[in-house]
């Protein structure tokens, strides 16, 4: 396996079409974005993609001195604080919407330019990854998404953004009743309640890859809803993204072994 610097190295000098090239913190967040920003190894099913597990020796990797190489060592000073400033940026509110929910608050994500962007920064660097891990090295390109699917409403604010940045198409996953025309529909539980997803008919053509993107992943039954929508209109689910991950609820578990990646988690 190459070094966190050799990767970071690749990455930071590959050419990205309209993109303009990694810094080194961007190629050290894909070259080890387990360690620092994804926990995932933790709580993945073994069937699960893991993009941490295999970055994760890389980013520990010392060079044959002993030392860390100064890149990997760099990028990792880089990557702490670029997850602490993301964690950090959370807001709890205790017994929201209802009592005994510990409502976690992305919305200051979005506050703060700084933060947004190192946040979209660090969404797209994570596809790449999944794509390196889910279809080889050097063949992430089949593993690029088609479409994004954005969940309402909080996977609205960055699912379009994203979708851009891949060149992808962005479709919506609504709350019942809200879009026209002939609609797909599945029941879920979630957290704290009972609610119906809709996707329109046509959003996703047969075969199209398709990204799961939300800003929280708790139960899992919002994004098992959505992953049904998307199977129904014969999308071809590669997988789901989540900034924030809570693994006590175990909500991967209901995601049927689709490959997941979260930026980070929380267990409070
Ligand atoms: O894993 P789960 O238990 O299903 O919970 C996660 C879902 O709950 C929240 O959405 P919510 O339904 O509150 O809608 P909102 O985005 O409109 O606030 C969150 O944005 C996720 O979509
Ligand atoms: N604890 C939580 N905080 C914020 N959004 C959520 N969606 C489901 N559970 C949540």
């Amino acid at each position: 396996m190459s070094s966190t610097a050799d990767v970071a190295q690749n990455l930071a000098s590959s050419s990205r079409r309209d993109q303009p090239p990694l810094t080194t913190i961007e190629a050290a967040v894909l070259a080890s974005s387990g360690t620092i920003l994804g926990a995932t190894a933790t709580h993945a099913p073994t069937n699960t993609t893991d993009t941490t597990a295999a970055t994760a020796s890389a980013a520990a990797s010392h060079d044959a001195s002993g030392r860390q190489p100064p890149t990997a060592a760099a990028g990792a000073a880089e990557l702490t604080s670029t997850k602490m400033s993301l964690y950090g940026a959370l807001k709890r509110f205790p017994d929201f919407p209802i009592p005994g929910i510990n409502f976690i608050d992305i919305l200051p994500l979005f506050q703060d330019p700084n933060i947004h962007r190192t946040l979209l920064r660090a969404l797209e660097l994570q596809v790449l990854q999944f794509g390196a891990d889910v279809a080889g090295a050097g063949n992430a390109a089949l593993a690029k998404p088609d479409v994004i699917v954005g969940l309402d409403a909080r996977g609205f604010l960055f699912g379009p953004s994203l979708a851009l940045q891949l060149n992808s198409s962005f479709v919506p996953v609504r709350k019942r009743g809200k879009m026209p025309g002939p609609c797909v529909e599945a029941a879920y539980e979630k957290e704290y309640g009972t609610d119906y997803f809709q996707m329109q008919e046509g959003a996703v053509k047969p075969g199209q890859k398709v990204l799961v993107v939300d800003d929280i992943i708790a139960t899992g039954g919002s994004a098992a809803a959505a992953g049904s929508l998307v199977k129904q209109l014969g999308g071809d689910l590669i997988g789901y993204l989540f900034i924030l991950e809570i693994p006590f609820l175990k909500g991967r578990d209901k995601l049927d072994g689709v490959p997941t990646v979260t930026l980070l988690e929380t267990d409070d």
